[in-house]
């Protein structure tokens, strides 16, 4: 899919060069793609000369474009002077930045009129993120919104703000967790006499192919366990232990509340 859309995008770090790599893969124009980031990294100058997005441009108010903030909830306070002289009565903020509401948005940037608050996750940078958003803005920004975010993998708007930070727990914190459980597999391969380099390879080829399989229209997760779990074989003898008293379930339960707690909190940052 390919569109025209005017970004400026605040924020080149981890997110947002995710994105940016998402929408230039994507077919998005980069020259109508400028990063506002105060020390952008060499992986960052790179992608930029090579595709033409433009680094620190000076900025000038522009009618209908999608300003992107992608800095840390505590840092967003630096960039209100520049939103501000950028800001039209068409201007509309996507933010990704966890916890901070529409309402926090709204205080501010007042000079701002619509808003979209999204969540996508670091997958994003290959096409296959997870975004989820909410919108106070007009139809036409809201499907501007969606095509935007909808460009970097799945995607699907959210009817009510307060499940954003549960969203945030679950897929934009989430592939953290998967990389974990990477690890936690290499380890074991490594205990298990694998050489270092031999269980890491393995682990992560099994969790890349794994999510592979978990397309959206594919079989359940549940399915796909039973897939591998032979009667009486290695797999549910490795899956007694792994699911024993609920224990990792209860575990994961709470990883995703504290994460959601946190997002809470940032509102306030
Ligand atoms: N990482 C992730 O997986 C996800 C992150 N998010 C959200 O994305 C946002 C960014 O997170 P992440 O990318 O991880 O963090 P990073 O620290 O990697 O990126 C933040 C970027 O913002 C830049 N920055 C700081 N001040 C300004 C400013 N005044 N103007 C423009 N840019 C500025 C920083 O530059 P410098 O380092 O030079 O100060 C840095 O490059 C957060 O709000 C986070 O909640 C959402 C979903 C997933
Ligand atoms: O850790 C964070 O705060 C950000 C938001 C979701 C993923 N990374």
């Amino acid at each position: 899919m390919s569109f025209e859309v005017s970004i400026i995008l605040f924020g080149g770090g981890r997110m947002g060069s995710a994105m940016l790599r998402g929408w230039i893969a994507s077919g998005i124009g980069p020259g109508a793609i400028h990063v506002m980031t105060p020390r952008p990294d060499e992986a960052l100058l790179g992608l930029a000369a090579e595709c033409g997005v433009r680094v620190n441009p000076p900025l000038t108010a522009r009618a209908g474009q999608a300003v992107v903030l992608a800095v840390k909830p505590q840092r967003v306070a630096e960039i209100a002077d520049q939103i501000a002289t950028i800001a039209t009565p068409d201007t509309l903020i996507v933010s990704v930045m966890a916890g901070k509401t529409i309402a926090d948005l709204r205080m501010l940037f007042p000079e701002v009129p619509s808003f979209v608050r999204a969540m996508p996750n670091l997958p994003a940078a290959v096409g296959s993120g997870m975004t989820v958003a909410v919108a106070d803005c007009s139809a036409g920004q809201r499907l501007l919104a969606e095509r935007l975010l909808s460009s970097t993998g799945a995607f699907e708007w959210l009817d009510d703000e307060a499940l954003m930070d549960a969203a945030t727990g679950v897929s934009g914190s989430g592939p953290a967790y998967l990389f974990y459980i990477a690890d936690c597999l290499t380890s074991a391969g490594i205990a298990a006499g694998l050489p270092a380099e031999v269980a890491e390879r393995l682990a992560r080829a099994t969790v890349a192919g794994a999510g592979a399989m978990l397309a959206p229209d594919g079989p359940s997760a549940e399915q796909l366990r039973r897939d591998v779990t032979s009667p009486n074989g290695t797999t549910q003898a490795g899956l007694e232990i792994l699911t024993a008293d609920g224990v990792l379930m209860g575990l994961v339960e709470q990883t995703v509340a504290a994460a959601a707690m946190r997002a809470r909190e940032l509102a306030a940052a």
